[in-house]
């Protein structure tokens, strides 16, 4: 044989073995487990060397555990709402010292000029207490500090924490109504223009609930984002809340319809509804709305309409109280993003506007962070 055909013949020898290897290889591959079992085998087998290759029956038995852990998701047991505000005034205080502050080092002088009551009253308006609210705190802060001759500091702050605590309503009725006539669920409707807050709040409030051992069903009537119903979808199954959801597009009504429904086939305690955000200014949307709350109270009544408000808008907060009231019946108000803003006077302001109180407060982007408004705990924040 001559050396050219031997070389030849290597070379066809060299690529049909190199084909071969990349095809059991390949293969090979192809077999192998899902990478969590093989991280198990792997570090089995370091721990046991004496342990004899792979055995298929085990990798067998190890993919369906993993299977099993990735469709049983790990249900979270949410904070009770109890003492969140406590745990959370921090954050309140920290935003909203300006206000407290600024109050308490003008009144902590002894008697007052003519224009550090103006101070006093500019400190107010800019923290958002409104007009109204403002002039009678001064009224009632410079009646009673003359009346009783008021000079030492310390009264002078125990004063002000009384007419404030007076201001923000200590004895409003702020439980939500949760709980439906006889059978029926209690239904909670959540309302409010883009993106306040109200798919963060309806989540929220599916934990204040959950926690408090009482079951619950979402309805994600917000069907003009997509991604909302897919964001209740989320919150509802790290707590094993269900929701009913329907395609993009939907008609929100029929959708808070169906989950009302539903609600009373499974006999869940709450309902909760989470509605598309929607401009106060677009009539049509607002007449939608008016609908979606007809259309529910078809199967059941609403015990709650919840209007949710970002605290950090301020005046504009308060035309969109003003206009969604005059479209469904609110009867509670979530203020939202309390935590970013230095105007907690919006609380006070917006109460007086809608005559109905604030219910809930949102103080973060953590799951448990919506806490329970308390008036008194509110004011001590704001005199940290
Ligand atoms: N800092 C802070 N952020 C909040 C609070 N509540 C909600 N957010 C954030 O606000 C953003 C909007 O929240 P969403 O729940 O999507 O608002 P939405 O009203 O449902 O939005 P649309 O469906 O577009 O109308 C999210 O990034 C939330 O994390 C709060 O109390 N504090």
């Amino acid at each position: 044989m001559n050396t050219e055909l031997l070389v030849a013949l290597i070379a066809v020898a060299i690529v049909v073995l190199g084909a071969g290897i990349s095809f059991l290889v390949a293969n090979r591959k192809r077999e192998l487990p899902p990478p969590d079992v093989m991280d198990e085998l792997t570090e089995r087998e370091i721990e046991h060397p004496e342990l004899a290759p792979v055995d298929l029956e085990e990798v067998e038995e190890l993919e369906a555990g993993v299977a099993e852990d990735h469709l049983t998701p790990t249900i979270e047991r949410p904070e009770t709402p109890k003492g969140r505000l406590g745990r959370l005034r921090s954050r309140l205080s920290r935003s909203q010292s300006s206000l407290g502050r600024g109050l308490l080092t003008l009144l902590g002088g002894g008697d007052l000029t003519e224009d550090q009551w103006e101070e006093i009253e500019d400190t107010l308006l800019a923290a958002d207490v409104g007009v109204g609210p403002t002039t009678e705190l001064v009224t009632n802060l410079r009646a009673r500090l003359a009346a009783e001759g008021v000079k030492d500091p310390a009264r002078a702050r125990e004063v002000l924490r009384e007419e404030l605590i007076g201001l923000v309503g200590p004895s409003l009725d702020r439980q939500l109504h949760t709980t439906g006539d006889e059978a029926l669920p209690g239904v909670v409707l959540v309302v409010g223009v883009n993106g306040t807050g109200k798919t963060t709040t309806v989540g929220r409030l599916a934990r204040v609930l959950v926690a408090e051992e009482r079951s619950v069903l979402l309805g994600a009537a917000d069907t003009f984002r997509a991604a909302a119903a897919d964001q209740l979808e989320t919150w509802g199954s790290r707590v094993g809340v269900p929701v009913v959801r329907s395609h993009e597009g939907a008609d929100p009504a029929s959708v808070g319809f169906e989950t009302v429904k539903q609600g009373i086939t499974d006999a869940v305690d709450v309902v909760l509804i989470d509605t598309a955000g929607r401009l106060h200014t677009k009539s049509g949307l607002m007449d939608e709305l008016g609908k979606v709350k007809r259309v529910v109270e078809k199967q059941a009544p609403v015990t709650e309409v919840l209007l949710v408000i970002d605290a950090t808008t301020g005046q504009n907060g308060l035309t969109q109280a003003r206009v969604f009231g005059e479209v469904v019946d609110v009867t509670g108000i979530v203020l939202t993003k309390l935590d970013g803003t230095a105007k907690g006077g919006i609380v006070i302001a917006v109460q007086r506007e809608l005559g109905v109180p604030v219910k809930y407060v949102g103080l973060g982007e953590g799951p448990d962070d919506l806490a329970p408004f308390d008036a008194e705990e509110f004011v001590d924040a704001l005199l940290d």
